[in-house]
């Protein structure tokens, strides 16, 4: 029988959602791994410190009982974040990084940033502070196409803040195409990428071929095969500049099972299979560690975590539930679409 112990990971992009919802997703996550930073897009969204202690209270009361789970915050950025605000966040320990939501990009961001101008006295107080900006990286005009919104956001947007901000940390988000894996590359400094699971194994045919597949749908919108490829590559490389963040994003299934779905994959609950499946496939089994484990804490600067899982590759298939339930609703679980045999053993 194989199998490789790593260092407990972490994931650093998560979406937990609220009350039952939360309630109902959190130990898919605590079984896992140690820490998780926290998408701050709930209703209403957490915006400043006062919100993101109250959340975090929210989480830590729904943790199951022996668990050992650190949720990182997160701020949301707003044109009216108060950088005062911010820096008591960081100063306390509180916050972890604040996450620029271009307004209407996604799941609740319509309180996001319209103009980065007006973001411009936080953002230099975080580049002075050392505190990292969390990015999902995509514009929202109607004349971009869905599947150049990341390349467009790159040139016109992150782009020029880097280079009017050098020393502002940027963390691309679930980077989606090889125009960020590249761009990231190219960066000498403050800038890595967080790349999710499923992204990693499904490119655009999935949502599209057979008919549309609202459970393979999420922003940003999976893209061609030479972009997957590309994220397998820098996934398993090793380079310390891309690192682990799910985006495991819960929505009930009749709100992406309809007319106008929901954007989201959620995947906590399988994601470590199916990453010990694509780095054996990949002949990088020994690179799952920094993947997971080494490179996001390195990022963040945060310790590595003590403990160590096991992840054992069992005869017969491991198996999930298809769709788990919450007091929310039904949730539909990410299927890979290849038998899982690889399990985190308990
Ligand atoms: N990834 C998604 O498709 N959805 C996320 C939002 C996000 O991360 O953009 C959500 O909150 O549902
Ligand atoms: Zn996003
Ligand atoms: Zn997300």
């Amino acid at each position: 029988m194989q199998s490789i112990t790593i260092r407990r990971p972490d994931d650093w992009h998560l979406h937990l959602r609220d009350g039952a919802m939360l309630e109902g997703v959190i130990a898919d996550s605590s079984r896992d791994f140690a820490r998780a930073i926290i998408m701050p897009n709930v209703v209403p969204p957490v915006v400043t410190t006062v919100d993101a202690e109250a959340y975090r209270g929210r989480i830590m009361a729904a943790l199951p009982k022996g668990d050992r789970f650190e949720p990182l915050m997160t701020l949301y950025l707003t044109e009216h974040t108060d950088p005062d605000d911010v820096e008591k966040g960081k100063t306390s320990g509180l916050i972890t990084a604040v996450k620029l939501y271009p307004a209407g990009a996604t799941t609740n961001s319509h309180g996001g940033v319209r103009d980065i101008d007006k973001a411009m006295p936080v953002l230099e107080r975080m580049a002075k502070i050392g505190l990292p900006l969390c990015v999902h990286g995509e514009v929202t005009t109607s004349d971009v196409d869905i599947f150049d919104r990341e390349a467009v956001f790159i040139e016109t947007v992150l782009d020029p803040l880097r280079k009017r901000l050098p020393e502002l940390k940027v963390t691309m988000e679930h980077v989606t195409t090889k125009d960020g894996i590249d761009y990231i590359k190219s960066a000498e400094r403050n800038l890595a990428g967080s790349i999710t699971t499923h992204h990693l194994i499904i490119n655009r045919n999935a949502i599209l071929v057979g008919g549309i597949r609202p459970h393979y749908y999420c922003l940003p919108v999976a893209k061609r095969e030479h972009h997957r490829v590309a994220l397998r590559q820098a996934a398993t490389s090793g380079d310390a500049r891309f690192f682990l963040g799910t985006d495991s994003a819960p929505h009930v299934d009749p709100l992406k099972e309809c007319g106008c779905g929901c954007a989201g994959i959620y995947t906590s609950i399988n994601t470590m299979s199916c990453l010990a499946h694509v780095f054996e496939q990949d002949n990088a089994l020994d690179r799952l560690e920094a993947f997971a484990s080494l490179n996001g804490p390195a990022w963040y600067g945060l310790p590595v975590n003590e403990e160590r899982i096991t992840l054992v590759k069992r005869a017969e298939p491991v198996s999930f539930p298809a769709r788990i339930e919450t007091g929310a609703g039904p949730v539909t679980v990410f299927d890979p679409m290849f038998p899982l045999h690889w399990d985190v053993e308990r």
